[in-house]
């Protein structure tokens, strides 16, 4: 909207979106030569849209031409140049006063009345424009006038000569023309034409053939209205709109032959026409859209009128025809041409200057606001998110904290507990007793099982000394620092039961008088009691006979801890040397936290074993039962080297259920030690469960080594549980009397010292490991276990120890199986159609791993190799099938061996730690479970 006499009027459409020109055509009387000539008017306008030619057509012509011209606006002959303003150019000149660059130009032949249409439009909106400045005088306005004219493709400043700027001869002194015309002309609009008269006349006197070459020419009125912006940004007086208004007289297109001209008036002519041509060949491409070139270069008119050809401008054309019929076709063109300008669309925009100042103010204010949506934006959404982060991280900080806490309870009741029982074999000891020199360089450590009660694994000493202390033949290991005798019963049977994994690892090689110096290092040494003590319960007739219960939080364990280690040392018989370098143990020190397991551990660094420490770990964890885990995860994400797997490993070694830590911890409570109450959830925790029955004290024999014992109630089958809650598991109908029976106590194996020479010993490695090999395929024990313990074990006499226990289990195994009986591992349960499933699918897992593995030629070698004909089909599943399958042939186990390893990437078995399979009795500070190479190792190991 502008505000024209006091009225607020319509504009031309919005700001900033495409409108097209506007077109309208004005028609002018016959002039008196065309009536004079008897020429006759054949068009007429029929409405305020529509202009049409009557007359003077034959019917073959009006077929071919058009004869109703349609545009924004049609103005008759009749009509004055004020309604031709109004309703043809206002509304686009008055645009100037809101920031809207405009022009208004009129085209047509010559003498069609152009200057005489330009004329009252430009009077009629200068004074509309100094009408608004003298309504709006709070914006400030001023007006800059410059008029130029193109002449023969030339052009000049109108309001200079020769260059220099015009100044009026009636003042010389008050300045140019161009000073004066924006001065004075503020006034009014009359004192502006007042000027212009003035500076005509000027010109006529200077330059006399101006007024005849006026019309030869196209001129362009163009003023510059600047105006403070307050309208558009409130009380910011340094920004300014600056639009300008262009009024355009065009020079009249003739016809050369109707003008007969010739010399310069037929040059004047030429450039005419070239640059109205130039003109209507814009137009006409603007006209069909701004795609392609627009050669507004092609005149200096058009360069001049670019942006109100299809720019920034709001553009009028008002085209003014003749309606003399001599003149039909320059009028025809005129419309056609008008009728392309109607097609014509512009983008006006309000043009704003906008100061340094202000510029820099609205960059601040936009940052600002930028930066505040920025937070907002970044507050909601963010601090709901973070809120449930630091929430997480917090309940993940207290529950660490509670670990910790726990941990170091643990750890510190422990070492009291060691402490105590330190003391009290000390204290017990006879001053004259010597330490006990356990082993010597020939001398191996032996395996040593008490009958029924419990088993330890001791050290056996052959030297006279040893024998001499121990009393008897069965010394048991010496751990430094133990002290503590507390006389366990019937502890004087050198027999292991079966039922129980023996977790043993051991360097086995300890000078005679390590202990003595304490600077070899000592290994050291786990046992676990599985408090097989059915006797001694059975016997018990009186709950103060019976150990009082250690509680154990019940909350559910993690797969990979459930290990709980008893250290029990025998020392009836055992002297020590030294005051406090010997052990004598018959305590069981239990090791359980609540949801995590501990490996037993002594320190195997320079033998003060005042330093012996248990030390936590997770990862002494396997399956015979199942295929490694590895495997599992291999048919999840085939490909995956089974060393990456190894954090979600969750398979079983030795792992020990809190059941069996329970009854260990009997032991404890008898000496009136370790009793602990860590949890309320606990399933033994309860007073009433202090008095534990044989059937309890039965379940934990078999879960020492992570197994649990169930005899299901419809049958007389035994469940032998891995879970770490076979406890509450354990239906108290079981006859304990009857596993017992099933698994009698076997003869200690001899150790292979006792071979008495390596030959000797050697082939007693190949019978058990004969044994284990056949036990393994027996028990259908995974082919990457069988595996990784064929290529760990190879003969050397430290090995011993390992295969004596994976026999040990294996034997037991086998009678579970052999008996009809399950074993709940991790609460599977486990059977002996459930191992042969597992090993299918480990079976088919190798199969898709052999052509993973292995390049075309490999396979090819290895199908010819294994007698499988290349062309057979499921060549891979064959060759899967046949590894470890031929129990006896140890070539063929060893092959197999080699192939497995190979498939699952085990190809440095000498940079495997044997312990894995046992207890980890890890030397100096570095534990080696806490190496992540070997973690991974030995986790795809198991
Ligand atoms: N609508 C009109 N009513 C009355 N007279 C008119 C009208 N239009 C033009 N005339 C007269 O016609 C004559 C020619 O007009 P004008 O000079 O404006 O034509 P032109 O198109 O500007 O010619 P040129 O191209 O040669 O400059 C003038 O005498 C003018 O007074």
């Amino acid at each position: 909207m502008v505000i024209v006499d006091g009225r607020e009027e319509k504009m031309q459409g919005p700001v900033g979106c495409e409108e097209r020109i506007f077109v309208s055509v004005r028609l002018r009387p016959l002039n008196d030569k065309e009536i004079d000539r008897h020429d006759v008017s054949d068009w007429e306008c029929i409405s305020d849209n529509t202009i049409i030619y009557r007359d003077g057509l034959s019917v073959s012509e009006k077929s071919m031409y058009p004869t109703a011209f349609t545009f924004d606006r049609v103005f008759s002959s009749d009509c004055p140049n004020r309604q031709v303003y109004e309703e043809g150019a206002k509304e686009t000149a008055l645009s100037v006063v809101r920031g809207i660059n405009s022009t208004v130009f009129a085209y047509g032949q010559t003498s069609s009345g152009k200057t005489y249409t330009m004329t009252g439009v430009t009077e009629y909106a200068m004074a509309d424009i100094y009408d608004y400045i003298q309504r709006h005088k709070e914006r400030e306005f001023i007006l800059k006038f410059s008029a130029m004219e193109i002449y023969n493709e030339s052009v000049s400043d109108l309001l200079s000569v020769d260059g220099a700027p015009l100044r009026l001869l009636d003042d010389p002194e008050r300045g140019t023309l161009v000073d004066r015309l924006t001065e004075e002309t503020l006034r009014d609009w009359n004192h502006f034409k007042e000027l212009l008269s003035l500076c005509e006349a000027q010109r006529r006197i200077g330059e006399t053939s101006l007024n005849e070459t006026s019309s030869r020419s196209h001129q362009i009125l163009r003023v510059t209205v600047e105006s403070s912006a307050r309208e558009f940004l409130g009380n910011d007086k340094s920004s300014t709109l600056v639009s300008s208004v262009n009024f355009v007289d065009l020079a009249g297109s003739e016809r050369a032959s109707q003008t007969s001209a010739a010399g310069t008036r037929l040059k004047e002519g030429c450039h005419i026409n070239r640059s109205l041509l130039t003109l209507g060949t814009v137009i006409h491409k603007l006209s069909k859209g701004r795609n392609g070139h627009i050669p507004y270069r092609d005149s200096k008119l058009t360069r001049i009128l670019q942006s109100s050809l299809g720019g920034n401008a709001r553009t009028a054309i008002i085209c003014t025809m003749s309606p003399a019929r001599t003149h039909v076709e320059q009028s025809r063109k005129t419309l056609l041409f008008a009728s392309c300008a109607k097609k014509v669309t512009t983008s006006a925009q309000v043009n704003l200057v906008v100061s340094d100042k202000t510029l820099v103010r609205q960059l601040q204010r936009e940052l600002a606001r930028l930066e505040n949506e920025l937070r907002i934006a970044r507050t909601k959404p963010t601090s709901s998110i973070s809120d449930a982060l630091l929430l997480e991280k917090d309940l993940e900080i207290e529950k660490l904290k509670k670990e910790v806490a726990i941990l170091t309870q643990q750890r510190d009741l422990a070492w009291s507990v060691v402490e105590g029982m330190r003391q009290e074999a000390y204290n017990e000891s006879p001053r004259d007793e010597k330490p006990v020199n356990v082993c010597s360089d020939s001398q191996y450590p032996k395996l040593r099982v008490r009958d029924r009660d419990s088993f330890s694994i001791g050290f056996r000493s052959h030297t006279p000394s040893a024998r001499q202390s121990f009393g008897s033949e069965e010394s048991f290991l010496q751990l430094p620092d133990f002290k503590l005798t507390a006389p366990h019963p019937s502890a004087s049977s050198p027999q292991l039961s079966p039922k129980i994994p023996v977790f043993v690892g051991s360097t086995l090689h300890q000078e005679e008088n390590d202990y003595e110096n304490s600077e070899v290092p000592c290994k050291e040494v786990c046992c676990i009691d599985s408090n097989l003590s059915r006797n001694r319960y059975l016997d018990s007739s009186s709950s103060e006979s019976r150990p009082k219960i250690h509680q154990y939080n019940s909350s559910p364990p993690r797969e990979n801890s459930a290990i709980s280690g008893v250290i029990e040392v025998e020392n009836e018989d055992v002297s020590k040397q030294e005051s406090s370098k010997s052990l004598h143990l018959n305590k069981n020190i239990v090791f359980e936290p609540p949801e995590k397991t501990y490996l037993c551990q002594l320190k195997d660094e320079p033998c003060s074993c005042r330093r012996s420490r248990f030390t936590r770990s997770r990862s002494c964890k396997a399956s015979l039962m199942t295929y490694s885990p590895w495997i599992e995860k291999l048919e999840e994400n085939d490909g995956t080297s089974p060393i990456q797997n190894a954090e979600d490993f969750t398979g079983r070694t030795y792992n020990f259920d809190r059941k069996s830590s329970a009854s260990k911890l009997d032991h404890q409570s008898e000496a009136g030690e370790l009793i602990r109450n860590e949890s309320p959830t606990s399933t033994s925790a309860t007073p009433n469960n202090t008095q534990r029955s044989p059937l309890e004290s039965q379940s934990s024999f078999a879960s020492a080594g992570g197994w649990s014992v169930q005899i299901p109630e419809n049958k007389n089958s035994t469940v032998y549980r891995t879970s770490t809650r076979g406890s509450e598991e354990m239906s108290s109908s079981h006859k304990y009397e009857n596993q017992h029976d099933d698994y009698p106590v076997q003869a200690m194996t001899p150790t292979p010292e006792t071979y008495g020479s390596s030959s000797a010993w050697s082939s007693e490695f190949q019978r058990l490991q004969r044994e284990i090999v056949e036990l393994w395929h027996d028990c259908n024990v995974s082919l990457v276990h069988r595996t990784y313990f064929f290529l760990l074990f190879k003969g050397d006499t430290k090995d011993y120890i390992y295969l004596e226990v994976e026999h040990r289990r294996l034997s037991f195994l086998k009678n579970v199986f052999t008996s009809g009986n399950q074993m709940v591992e991790n609460g599977r349960v486990v059977t002996r159609a459930s191992s042969e499933k597992a090993l299918r699918r480990e079976r088919q897992m190798l199969c898709q791993r052999i052509s993973k593995r292995l390049s075309r030629v490999e396979r090819e070698k290895l199908f010819l190799t294994w007698g499988i004909e290349l062309n057979a089909k499921e060549r891979r599943l064959k060759l899967a099938n046949l590894l470890w399958s031929d129990c006896k042939d140890m070539e063929h186990v060893a092959e197999s061996a080699a192939l497995v390893a190979k498939l699952v990437g085990f190809e440095n078995p000498e940079k495997t730690f044997k312990e894995m399979f046992g207890l980890n009795f890890t030397p100096g500070q570095q534990t080696p479970m806490r190496n992540n190479t070997l973690k991974r190792s030995v986790m795809s190991l198991l």
